[in-house]
């Protein structure tokens, strides 16, 4: 058997790789005890320390604390804890876009969900949907039936998309913009955020009528620029009236028929001269790097919806050209391997 010397990057990589579905699970655990948290106000505690707000029995702990140690995110010297840099930065607190709701929100809904990978792309079809009760053909319709497991996939969303929004709230097309049609525009996270930094925008969410229950909540501050609409983004009509449609981290969801089909819908919801903005994550044209972009393809088709995947910037460029949109260009490297894809009616 050949061995690799132990200064091959790729043989460490490969290391940290096979270990890192328990790692991660481990810092899910330990934010769920509130660990990084408690270290945040409390640096350099002793063991007893943690055990005492943990109140989980010492050895239990002590094999916790060891592999969150090995996974980097913790740091033991003199026998007292602290976090490391980077989980004190996105790991220690409750705010809105902290990484711990991101981490819970994969690992209840996410990772469960890739024991099903070999069967599911063999099979062509995402078969770990068969494990949430319901017959509609997407993960974000079923969890319409769990309340609770919904709120925490949807505060997953919202910190991801908030760590990835400034890019885009940034951009200087928006200030252009008068209404804006948000399709499947979730919790009104990035609405919100848009219509904040653009004080002439209003915005219309469109998404399933149990998100939109959850985006109700959020937008009482601003309920006189930014409405609801509740429905199906593929049955029901598009409100028109907007000057641009916003598709973020939603055509990725989806197969190539079913993207053409609502881009063309935005088409025509449109006036002359009207705005259609695609955001999302992009793998690159040669399609052999993004991890981020990798496991959300692999989630879509083991688990949200069987098809779809953060296609390269030069799909999105196609099929705006296909459905008659002009002046199509993309915005590339955005943060998160995000892109905006851009097109005029
Ligand atoms: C990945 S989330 C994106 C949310 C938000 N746009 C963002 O960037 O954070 C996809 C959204 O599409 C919505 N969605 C999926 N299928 C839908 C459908 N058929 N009709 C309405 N909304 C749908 C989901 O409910 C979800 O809120």
């Amino acid at each position: 058997m050949p061995s690799r010397p132990d200064s091959d990057q790729s043989y460490q990589q490969f290391h940290f790789l096979m270990n890192a579905p328990a790692l991660f699970n481990a810092a899910a655990t330990a934010t769920e005890l509130g660990v990084f948290e408690f270290l945040h106000q409390h640096p350099r505690s002793l063991f007893e320390e943690v055990r005492e707000h943990t109140r989980i029995p010492a050895h239990q702990l002590r094999v916790l604390l060891q592999a969150v140690c090995a996974a980097g995110l913790l740091t033991r010297t003199d026998g007292r804890y602290s976090n490391a840099p980077v989980a004190d930065d996105l790991l220690s607190t409750d705010a809105e876009d902290s990484w711990s709701h991101i981490l819970l929100g994969w690992k209840e809904v996410y990772y469960p969900a890739f024991v099903h990978m070999t069967t599911a792309l063999r099979t062509g079809t995402n078969t770990a949907l068969a494990t949430y009760p319901g017959d509609e053909p997407t993960l974000y319709q079923r969890l319409s039936r769990d309340p609770e497991l919904e709120a925490v996939f949807h505060r997953a969303m919202s910190a991801f998309t908030l760590r990835s929004l400034d890019a885009l709230a940034e951009r200087p097309e928006f200030g252009g913009v008068r209404r804006l049609l948000d399709v499947g525009g979730g919790d009104g996270t990035t609405s919100l955020r848009l219509v904040a930094r653009h004080p002439e925008l209003t915005a219309t969410i469109f998404d399933i009528p149990s998100v939109s229950k959850l985006a109700d909540d959020k937008i009482a501050t601003f309920s006189d620029r930014v409405d609801l609409r509740p429905g199906n983004i593929f049955t029901d009509d598009f409100p028109v009236g907007s000057d641009a449609v916003l598709f973020s981290h939603v055509l990725e969801i989806f197969a190539a028929e079913q993207i053409l089909a609502l881009l063309k819908k935005a088409y025509d919801a449109l006036p002359p001269g009207g705005r259609v903005f695609i955001y999302g994550y992009n793998v690159s044209d040669d399609e052999t790097s993004g991890v981020y972009s990798a496991r959300l393809g692999l989630y879509f088709n083991v688990l949200a919806s069987g098809q779809g995947m953060a296609y390269p910037a030069t799909d999105y460029e196609e099929w705006l050209r296909q459905v008659g949109f002009t002046a199509v260009e993309t915005v590339r490297d955005m943060p998160y391997e995000h892109g905006l894809t851009m097109g005029v009616r």
